[in-house]
């Protein structure tokens, strides 16, 4: 089953366009493992528990894993992730970029390693640096295109002067990935819930593309507005939400918090595509 195949199983299956983030702080868990790196793998677990009936997709950030030497714990979590929700795909979140040779080992890394059914990668670097994650056949890959956060400002939303039409740099990388980029239908692109007139732009010009939506709950992003401007009955919107689910309780109850706001913010998702 190829990754676009997955999401649109789970999003049937679960109803579902939550993608549940996965950024274990210890300072942050409960006060039975706050603080103990060593509970990551335990926390994620049970997070992971409490979802699976409401995700389209999981996303570990490998950075929270990485900062605490926890790569072990994170491949103990994609095995319990199979185990526990084989229908829901996982999102590797490595944000990776860099020449082929390198790109090669990363993309080994997120597939082979850590059997990721898709990754986030920086297109900062062009093509022949996306180029080798196309080769794992069925194997999705997100590039980022409007990043939720004020910086992305910085660059994405410079002019090119030197191409046709003088699009925006975001504007820029979603016809490319539209396009093409796209060899093997495998890219979708990650815009930010922080910006819905951008989703917007980038829905019109990348109709077909899954957009991986980060910046609802913790960042404010407009979760009706998101779907609003982004979601297509044809083309799969996954809005993602970290913060907000993990530490929706600081108490023992967190896992069953976790579960109560995936369930209101994906009840509120679907409502949002009826209106
Ligand atoms: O690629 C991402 O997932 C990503 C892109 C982006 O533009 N903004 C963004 O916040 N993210 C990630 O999405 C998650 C957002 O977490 P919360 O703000 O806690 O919901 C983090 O893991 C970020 O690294």
């Amino acid at each position: 089953m190829t990754f676009l195949d997955m999401l649109r199983a789970a999003g049937r299956q679960n109803g579902s366009m939550l993608c549940v983030g996965l950024d274990p702080e210890p300072t942050r868990f409960p006060s039975r493992l706050k603080g103990d790196a060593n509970k990551i793998y335990d926390f994620c677990a049970h997070i992971v528990d409490a979802t699976a009936d409401l995700a389209i997709a999981f996303k570990p950030q490998i950075a929270y894993f990485a900062a605490h030497r926890a790569e072990g714990q994170l491949e103990r979590l994609m095995e319990h992730m199979r185990r526990v929700a084989p229908q829901v795909p996982i999102i590797l979140d490595a944000k990776r970029g860099d020449i082929g040779s390198t790109a090669e080992q990363y993309a080994r890394e997120a597939f082979e390693r850590y059997g990721a059914d898709a990754v986030t990668l920086s297109p900062f670097m062009g093509f022949d640096s996306v180029q080798p994650y196309l080769k794992f056949e069925g194997k999705g890959a997100f590039l980022l295109c409007r990043t939720s956060n004020p910086g992305g400002d910085d660059l994405q939303n410079q002019r090119l002067s030197s191409v046709p039409g003088e699009p925006l740099l975001y504007e820029h990388v979603a016809r490319l990935a539209q396009g093409p980029w796209n060899l093997n239908g495998q890219l979708g692109l990650v815009v930010g819930a922080t910006y819905p007139a951008e989703i917007e732009r980038v829905r019109a010009l990348a109709p077909t593309l899954p957009l991986l939506i980060p910046g609802v709950g913790a960042q404010g992003g407009d979760a009706v507005a998101t779907v609003k401007a982004g979601w297509r009955e044809d083309a799969p919107i996954i809005v993602n939400s970290s913060r907000a689910i993990l530490y929706a309780s600081g108490g023992d109850d967190f896992a069953e918090a976790a579960r109560h706001e995936a369930l209101r913010t994906r009840d509120l998702l679907q409502q949002a595509a009826r209106a």
